[in-house]
C-alpha cells in the first residue's frame, strides 16, 4: 500500500465513486481509513462518517465526533463547518443523544399514517445541507413503468441531488439518525437522501412513493430492493410562497416552516401500497423550495 496519505485518500475515493463501486467498497474504507491514521484531514472527515454509519465496524458515534474535531484541527475547512452546525444544536460537547432526539410529534392523519414534526432540524443544519446541494442539483428523475429504469419525466420537473457515499458527511448522517429515532426504522434501510430544489412553477405532481407490484418493471426491482413503506420530508427554508405538500384523497394541504419535517407511510397494514398515500410537491408561487427527501424500504437490499 503506497504510504503518502494523500496518494490514499485519492485511490480510496477513485474506487468509492467509481463502476464497481460496491466491490471495491472494503478496500476503499480499508484505504481511506489508513490515510486518516496518518492524519489526513479530508480522510479524517470520511473516517469520521464510516464510524457514524458502523461501515466494515460497530458504528460509534463518539469516534466519528473525535475524529470530526481532530480533521478540523487539522485545517479542514468542511469539518470547521460541521462541528459548527453540529455544536448549534448539540451542545459544545456534541451530545449524541441531544443531536438524535427528534421534537414532539403532532398526528395529522390516522390511516394512512401522516405525522408532523415541528422544529426537527436547526436553522444551521437546513443552511448546511442547502450549501452542500446547491451547486449540484440535477433534473430530478422517476421510474419509467415499463422497465423500472430510472428516467426523467414531465411528472417531476424540479431539480434534486442523490447523496451517495462520497457526497455524504456527518451532518446529513446525523439527520438520517434522528429520522431514524423519530420513525424508529434502522438507518440500514433507509435509499440514499435526496436534496430536492424547486424554482417557481416546477412541482413533482401527484404520485405514490410506494412502487407498484403490477407494473411489470416493478416486479423485478421490488425483489430485489423491496417496497417503500414511508417517506420523511424535512422542510429546510422559508421564503417562498405556494409550494405546499398535498395530498388530494386526504383533504391535506402541507405547508411546513424552516427545519419542519412530515412523516407519512405508503403502504397499509399488510405491507400494500395505499392510494390514499398520493401526494405532491406543489410549485412555489414565489422564491424556492428546498426538502431533504427520505425513502424507506422494507428491507436490505438483496446481496
Ligand atoms: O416536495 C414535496 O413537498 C413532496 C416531495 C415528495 O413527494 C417526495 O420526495 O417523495
Ligand atoms: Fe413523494
Amino acid at each position: 500500500m503506497q504510504n503518502d496519505p494523500s496518494v490514499q485518500l485519492e485511490q480510496g475515493l477513485a474506487l468509492l465513486g467509481g463502476e464497481t463501486a460496491s466491490a471495491d467498497g472494503p478496500k476503499a474504507i480499508a484505504l481511506i481509513d489508513t490515510a486518516a491514521a496518518n492524519g489526513h484531514p479530508d480522510a479524517l472527515v470520511m473516517s469520521a462518517l464510516f464510524e457514524a454509519m458502523g461501515a466494515l465496524r460497530p458504528q460509534n458515534w463518539p469516534a466519528a465526533m473525535r475524529k470530526l474535531r481532530r480533521a478540523a484541527e487539522l485545517g479542514s475547512e468542511s469539518a470547521r463547518g460541521q462541528v459548527q452546525v453540529l455544536e448549534e444544536r448539540g451542545s459544545v460537547d456534541l451530545s449524541i443523544d441531544r443531536l438524535l432526539a427528534p421534537p414532539p410529534k403532532k398526528q395529522l392523519h390516522d390511516s394512512p399514517r401522516i405525522v408532523a414534526y415541528p422544529g426537527f432540524a436547526a436553522e444551521a443544519e437546513c443552511a448546511w445541507i442547502i450549501g452542500r446541494a446547491r451547486d449540484r442539483l440535477k433534473p430530478a428523475k422517476v421510474f419509467a413503468t415499463s422497465t423500472g429504469d430510472q428516467t426523467h419525466n414531465p411528472a417531476r420537473d424540479n431539480k434534486a441531488i442523490e447523496f451517495q457515499l462520497p457526497d455524504m458527511d456527518l451532518v446529513v448522517e446525523v439527520l438520517r439518525a434522528r429520522i431514524s429515532a423519530a420513525t424508529r426504522l434502522p438507518v440500514a434501510i433507509f435509499e440514499p437522501t435526496q436534496i430536492l430544489h424547486y424554482s417557481v412553477g416546477e412541482q413533482f405532481r401527484p404520485h405514490h412513493d410506494f412502487l407498484d407490484p403490477e407494473i411489470p418493471g416493478f416486479a423485478e426491482h421490488l425483489k430485489k430492493f423491496g417496497q417503500r413503506i414511508a417517506t420523511v420530508l424535512i422542510y429546510l427554508n422559508d421564503g417562498y410562497e405556494g409550494g405546499e405538500t398535498v395530498f388530494p384523497k386526504l383533504g391535506i394541504n402541507h405547508r411546513a416552516a424552516a427545519g419542519d419535517a412530515l412523516f407519512f407511510t405508503n403502504v397499509d397494514r399488510s405491507g400494500r401500497g395505499d392510494p390514499l398515500t398520493m401526494h405532491a410537491g406543489s410549485p412555489p408561487t414565489s422564491g424556492e423550495k428546498w426538502v431533504f427527501s427520505q425513502w424507506i424500504r422494507d428491507r436490505l437490499p438483496a446481496q
